[in-house]
């Protein structure tokens, strides 16, 4: 993978104050450009549509040559001092090298010349995010899933981590609006890119808490690696089969609380064949030893695929159309002891 050599490669330096994305995006397009990162001419895209907003970014669909596109806009004001835009910059050039049928696929880069807004051109995923196709999934407050496309959505995810654990990436951030779905696969996104988990302005940010490494929450010096997306994959496992994200009607502090303090996991759905919840506890473990590897929850998966895929699980824990809609999910789900 082609590493960037700040000296060589000549970023400008930076002034205090003037350490916004915007100051920067041209010097970052010409650099990316030495590291073979296509330069997509943007008046070649038709009138792009919003479909998405994140912390960092407003993605749009649009089309060039017949061809649907995913178009993520970061925004202008994004802090960037000069380690966040080199961590900005390798971690484009990690997504144009890498190449899987379970990560999402980067065609290059682009600037609206009005703007001069910074533009990743992405492959577009049709179902959106895993957290709006699981939503799309409720029916009059009542949430249902064959195993056959839990196992299905599992395994995507795990190939997905595969690959890019034997890349040496470590996804860090791993959450059910960081995996999208294409014609019903996952898709890994969003590797990376720099984050402000702690910004208050994103009305998501307070459940994204409970995707986290409490390893990294506890320890000063603790850094998110490889266990930590398993850590993350045991709660979106849990996600598959409940539709709703983790602790979603807690705040910050008392998910915090639920998680850190009392060393709580969220309740068990009915009907969940037992080989499965017994994977997705083991990956949720404090102690990050105690969490199976890759190869290990896929065979476990597919073990499970053989003997329970034609099972339906269900979840009504109050969660009404409405709050669907919303994204505020009514009832507050009990809770189970972590074992
Ligand atoms: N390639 C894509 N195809 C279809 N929809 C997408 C695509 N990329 C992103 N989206 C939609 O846009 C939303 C926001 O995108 P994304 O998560 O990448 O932004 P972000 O600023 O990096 O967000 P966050 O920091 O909250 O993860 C996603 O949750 C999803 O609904």
């Amino acid at each position: 993978m082609s590493s960037i050599s700040w000296d060589r490669d000549g970023l400008l330096d930076t002034k205090p104050g003037e350490e916004t994305l915007l100051k920067h995006s041209g010097s970052l397009v010409r650099l990316l450009g030495q590291k073979n990162v296509k330069n997509l001419d943007y008046s070649e895209f038709t009138k792009p549509k919003p479909i998405g907003k994140g912390v960092t970014a407003i993605v749009y669909s649009t089309t060039s040559r017949r061809k649907y596109y995913a178009l993520k806009s970061l925004n202008n004001n994004l802090d960037m001092d000069k380690r966040k835009l080199k961590q900005l910059s390798q971690e484009i050039i990690n997504l144009n090298y890498v190449d899987h049928p379970n990560v999402i696929k980067l065609f290059g880069i682009s600037r609206e010349p009005k703007t001069s807004n910074f533009m990743l051109v992405l492959q577009y995923a049709n179902n959106g995010s895993l957290r709006n196709y699981l939503r799309s999934k409720f029916r009059n407050g009542l949430y249902s899933i064959s195993c056959n496309e839990l196992y299905s959505i599992s395994k995507g995810i795990i190939n997905g981590l595969i690959y890019l654990h034997g890349k040496g990436i470590a996804h860090r951030n791993l959450h059910s609006n960081n995996i999208l779905i294409n014609d019903g696969k996952a898709l890994i996104s969003d590797f990376g890119i720099p984050k402000q988990l702690n910004d208050s302005s994103n009305p998501g940010a307070a459940t994204m808490i409970a995707y986290i490494d409490p390893q990294f929450i506890c320890k000063k010096k603790f850094d998110c690696d490889q266990k930590s997306d398993i850590y993350s994959l045991g709660v979106l496992f849990w996600e598959l089969t409940s539709g709703i994200p983790p602790f979603h009607n807690l705040t910050m502090m008392a998910i915090y609380l639920e998680i850190i303090s009392k060393n709580n996991r969220e309740r068990i759905i009915e009907g969940t064949p037992p080989g499965y919840v017994d994977l997705y506890v083991k990956c949720w473990s404090f102690e990050s030893n105690e969490r199976p590897t890759l190869e290990i929850i896929i065979i476990k998966l597919n073990e499970l695929e053989k003997e329970s895929s034609d099972i339906m699980i269900t979840n009504n824990t109050g969660v009404t159309d409405s709050d669907q809609n919303m994204n505020n999910h009514g009832a507050s789900p009990t809770r189970q002891e972590c074992v």
